[in-house]
């Protein structure tokens, strides 16, 4: 595979977005811009706000345009973010930890943030993929309406499927903001979720291994 085929920008992805339809596909998987206008209108009158007032004016149009980034990992081909992979004789684990996450709730669509961190040991025939590439599949998950539990499987089940790793670990650590604002309201409340495939599934000092390099300092 060549570098450019796998070469997914996800501003680019928004950008193209924004400007009406995704590059070569049809116009009606492009994000409805208006729609959504109407419908934060709609929002901010039922919240008995006055959206003709002038701070508000440009607020829906705005709204749009951020949706439009915010869930752009729903126009992107996961599996096509690990396209760019190198034959190379390691079998030894590849961990790239602290990788910014912001995604959202899909129950209350408001922001979990935190870091993920992923490790991996290539497969049989040594396939390694480039280390923004592992990045790039964290942001092709979260940013669209998400559970914290299925953003970290959905990556864990990437690598090992398209990449064919031997060994995956996906550690995911977030704040969510539906738990921090409102609700029962407990800042500082961090949720853990990981998932772990394949060898490091089954052999529990490369696991230990794992995770030290995961909480290495
Ligand atoms: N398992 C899981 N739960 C989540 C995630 N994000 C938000 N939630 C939870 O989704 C649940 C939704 O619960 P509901 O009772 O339907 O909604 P709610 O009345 O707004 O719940 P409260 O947040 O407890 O006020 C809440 O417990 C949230 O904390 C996530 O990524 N994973
Ligand atoms: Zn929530």
């Amino acid at each position: 595979m060549s570098e450019s085929d796998s070469h997914l920008d996800l501003d680019h992805e928004a950008a193209r977005i924004v400007n009406g339809r995704l590059g070569g596909g049809p116009v009606s998987d492009a994000v409805d811009l208006p729609r959504i206008e109407a419908a934060v209108r709609e929002i901010l009158i039922a919240v008995g706000e006055d959206p003709d007032r002038e701070g508000l004016q440009r607020t829906p149009a705005r709204v749009a345009r951020a949706y439009a980034e915010l869930f752009a990992g729903l126009r992107v081909d996961a599996s096509k973010v690990l396209a760019t992979d190198f034959a190379e004789e390691h079998d030894e684990m590849v961990v790239v930890r602290d990788i910014e996450v912001a995604s959202f709730c899909e129950h209350h669509l408001l922001p979990f943030v935190g870091v993920a961190h992923i490790g991996y040991i290539p497969g049989e025939h040594g396939r390694i993929t480039g280390l923004s590439k592992l990045a790039r599949l964290v942001e092709a998950y979260a940013r669209r309406p998400q559970v914290q539990e299925r953003l970290t499987s959905q990556i864990a089940d990437q690598l090992l499927n398209t990449l064919g790793a031997r060994g995956v670990i996906v550690v995911v650590e977030c704040e969510h903001m539906c738990m921090s604002m409102r609700g029962i309201r407990k800042p500082g409340a961090k949720t853990l979720t990981s998932a772990v495939r394949g060898t490091l599934r089954d052999n529990a000092k490369t696991r230990a291994e794992a995770i030290n390099l995961i909480r290495m300092t």
